[in-house]
């Protein structure tokens, strides 16, 4: 049942603060009333189905217009809104990267529907990024919870309560089996995003506009306490270069990328996949030598054989390396610094756990805390 938010003290005293009843809860369904209420923090009246398939869940449709300069949309489950709703308070932490010149050169050199590279950088610095947020998300298990045309409709009404829905409607679009503009917008466009434990879509109309290539030179990191996202450069990023991120894993041969990006529904243009036959069979000799590496680990840590999963591991990482597929490589530090913690090496393990951290802080994928050291070494003995 609705929560009447009408009654609760919206700014306690400092005294009563502690005490949660006394806070105005988000209200989570549409029968909190027809009257002058306060949906706080959401600008409209939630509008909530019940599942076809699961009676008793139920989704609802979330907006706050005024959330950054676009607004936010969230399609999901009562609780999971209530839960996250302090998200929207909150901006990603860290902030001293931003470059917010970046937002008018982005805009106004908006092509919809291109495939060309219309996402210019002037100048992005490794670890700069540039924070983006406003957004539609949707509870992955909707879709498949309505019939095909309530699901269209609740869409809509998500796309049509932002603050210029325009912004959405005019994203590329290129699914063949959509039969609504709005799904195909979302299946063209959005990434897999969790938000309270469950699997959701999210649509960062921004983050939309970036290409993908399979040697990119930035990446997308979400915010784990609020709705924002940041685009991170890899790398010094040329004046005029395009900016572009990966979709799908970084580490698999040409033909499965092409494979996994046909179910976006294109055909992958970037420069590893068009490069000469020759740069294309290095590369595609590197990663599929990764794959069978990485069986190789697996199998000499089933066979408790430490040495050999441990030089398989180095030879995993030189390939990351020469294959510039910089998240492997931070990962590929853990993985050693693990076995080495297995056999007992506390003082080499320690040394790559460092070196992960250290790359992961470099990369920008983390930001660095003092424990963070500490908290790693202690996930290896659990
Ligand atoms: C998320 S959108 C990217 C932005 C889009 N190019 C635009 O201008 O709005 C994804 C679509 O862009 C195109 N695209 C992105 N990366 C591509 C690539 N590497 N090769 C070919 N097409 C690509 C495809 O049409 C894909 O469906």
């Amino acid at each position: 049942t609705g929560i009447a938010t009408k009654h609760c003290l919206r700014d306690p005293p400092p005294a009563l603060r502690h005490d949660g009843q006394l806070r105005c809860p988000p209200p989570i369904d549409e029968s909190t009333g027809p009257k002058p209420v306060d949906w706080s923090p959401w600008t409209h009246r939630p509008e909530c189905v019940e599942s076809e398939k699961d009676p008793g869940v139920k989704y609802c449709v979330y907006s706050n217009s005024r959330h950054g300069d676009q607004g936010i949309s969230i399609i999901t489950k009562p609780k999971t809104a209530a839960d996250s709703a302090g998200m929207l308070n909150e901006e990603f932490p860290g902030a001293t990267h931003l470059i917010p010149r970046y937002r008018a050169t982005l805009l106004s050199t908006c092509r919809p529907r291109a495939w060309v590279s219309w996402l210019r950088a002037r100048l992005l610095k490794p670890r700069r990024s540039w924070r983006i947020g406003r957004l539609v998300v949707l509870d992955l298990s909707f879709p498949k919870a309505m019939q095909k045309h309530v699901g269209h409709q609740y869409l809509h009404l998500a796309s049509d309560q932002l603050a210029d829905p325009e912004r959405v409607l005019g994203l590329g679009r290129s699914s063949t089996a959509a039969v609504d503009i709005m799904e195909d917008i979302l299946g063209t466009n959005s990434f897999s995003y969790t938000l309270g434990g469950d699997a959701h879509m999210a649509l960062y109309p921004e983050v939309a506009r970036i290409n993908h290539a399979c040697k990119p030179n930035a990446f997308v990191r979400f915010s784990p306490t609020s709705f924002d996202v940041k685009v991170v450069a890899f790398r010094d990023i040329e004046a005029g270069e395009e900016i572009t991120i990966s979709y799908i894993p970084m580490n698999h041969p040409r033909e499965k990328r092409q494979r996994d990006l046909r179910r976006w529904g294109f055909e992958c243009k970037c420069s590893l996949c068009t490069a000469s036959k020759t740069e294309i069979a290095t590369s595609d000799y590197r990663r599929e030598k990764i794959a069978s590496l990485q069986e190789n680990v697996m199998k000499a840590i089933s066979e408790l054989d430490g040495t050999t999963a441990v030089r398989a591991s180095y030879d995993i990482l030189e390939l990351a390396k020469a294959e510039d597929i910089h998240t492997m490589v931070a990962s590929q530090y853990e993985v050693i610094a693990r076995l080495f913690w297995k056999a007992g090496d506390v003082e080499t393990a320690t040394k790559y756990a460092q070196k992960s951290l250290d790359t992961h802080v470099e990369l920008g994928y983390i930001d660095s805390r003092p424990d963070d050291l500490e908290l790693l070494l202690k996930d290896f003995t659990t």
